[in-house]
């Protein structure tokens, strides 16, 4: 659905997208992550034809994102972070417009807004105001709006930003509905990893290129190894003894916590466990998550990239 081949995109003398090349299958989600200034959303809107690349070339559905932009812009669907949607205006205004940008045929019109709205699960709101809906309602127009023109590609970027666990969780059943009743493609940028767990396939963006794609258990397995969260009476005797142990892959030091990372954890905490001879106060063992494959590949964790957007 998705073809990009040498990827280029230059800003005066820095190279903010390094000629990268990836594909995204037909019907699945894809998850686009990296630290602050990776270069993601510099890809995306080159993606959308927001952005002319310097070199390099980008087929979607079948059409050149620079050669055939109109036809691209038909294909894709896109909600980003911010609000667009006119405030003052009733949802059913607000598709009706966004209709009639499209050229949506207006014997069609009605139809699908009233399709769109069921999706989304707006139907008896249609007629109330934007301004007084709440912020999940607002971000569930706007999917519905991204949906009018039957897009094969759905961008989303943050697509729950600032929303509260129960409505993220709305959101996402309402995502995956269309993935799996209409085979719409979705390209999906998230600071949530928890959320990111939901595609297909990952692609990490680190300075300008992608370092890395995969399933997220592919990528977890690739990490691999088990990590054992530790905290002791005695922190810095415990951590000189974990650092003679020759099965330990990386010990990282989190103030209380020790995470040590093993490729066996079993083995490890018993033999582990005879030489310490200070008392423990926490173990626990856990298996490699996103959070973990994001800091071994870009050396950063995703939160702090998000407090330093904050
Ligand atoms: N219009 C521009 N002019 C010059 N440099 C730019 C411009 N837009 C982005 N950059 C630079 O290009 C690099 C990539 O930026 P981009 O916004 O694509 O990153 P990002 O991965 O989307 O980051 P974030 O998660 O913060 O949105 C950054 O170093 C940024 O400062």
């Amino acid at each position: 659905m998705i073809e990009v081949r040498n990827l280029h995109k230059k800003y005066k003398d820095h190279h903010a997208v390094k000629n990268i090349s990836f594909d995204v299958k037909k019907g699945e989600i894809f998850g686009f992550l990296g630290p602050n200034g990776a270069g993601k959303s510099t890809t995306i809107h080159m993606i959308c034809t927001m952005l002319a690349p310097t070199s390099g070339s980008i087929m979607i559905n079948g059409y050149d994102a620079v050669k055939q932009k109109n036809k691209v812009r038909e294909s894709i669907g896109i909600i980003f972070q911010e609000n667009t949607l006119d405030e003052k205006l009733t949802a059913w205004e607000n598709l009706m417009l966004h209709c009639k940008f499209y050229k949506v045929p207006k014997s069609e019109r009605k139809t699908r807004i009233q399709e769109v709205l069921e999706i989304v699960d707006l139907v008896h709101e249609k007629n109330k105001r934007v301004e007084t809906f709440s912020g999940g309602m607002k971000r569930r127009l706007e999917i519905a709006r991204g949906l009018l023109h039957y897009p094969k590609v759905l961008f989303l970027d943050e697509p729950t930003v600032g929303l509260d666990p129960q409505t993220r969780a709305h959101i996402w059943e309402y995502i995956l509905r269309l993935k799996e009743k209409q085979g719409i493609t979705m390209f999906l940028t998230t600071h949530y990893l928890d959320e990111a767990e939901i595609s297909d396939r990952i692609g990490i963006m680190d300075k300008g290129e992608i370092i890395t794609i995969n399933s997220p258990a592919a990528l977890k397995k690739e990490i691999g190894g088990d990590i054992i969260e530790l905290s002791t009476a005695e922190h810095q005797a415990t951590i000189a003894t974990i650092k003679k142990d020759d099965n330990i892959i990386d010990v990282t030091d989190h103030g209380d916590v020790i995470h040590i990372k093993v490729q066996n954890s079993d083995a490890f905490v018993t033999q582990f466990i005879k030489q310490l001879d200070v008392p423990i106060r926490t173990l626990n063992i856990r298996k490699p998550t996103l959070n973990d494959v994001f800091l071994a590949f870009t050396g950063e964790n995703i939160h702090k990239t998000e407090e330093k957007e904050a």
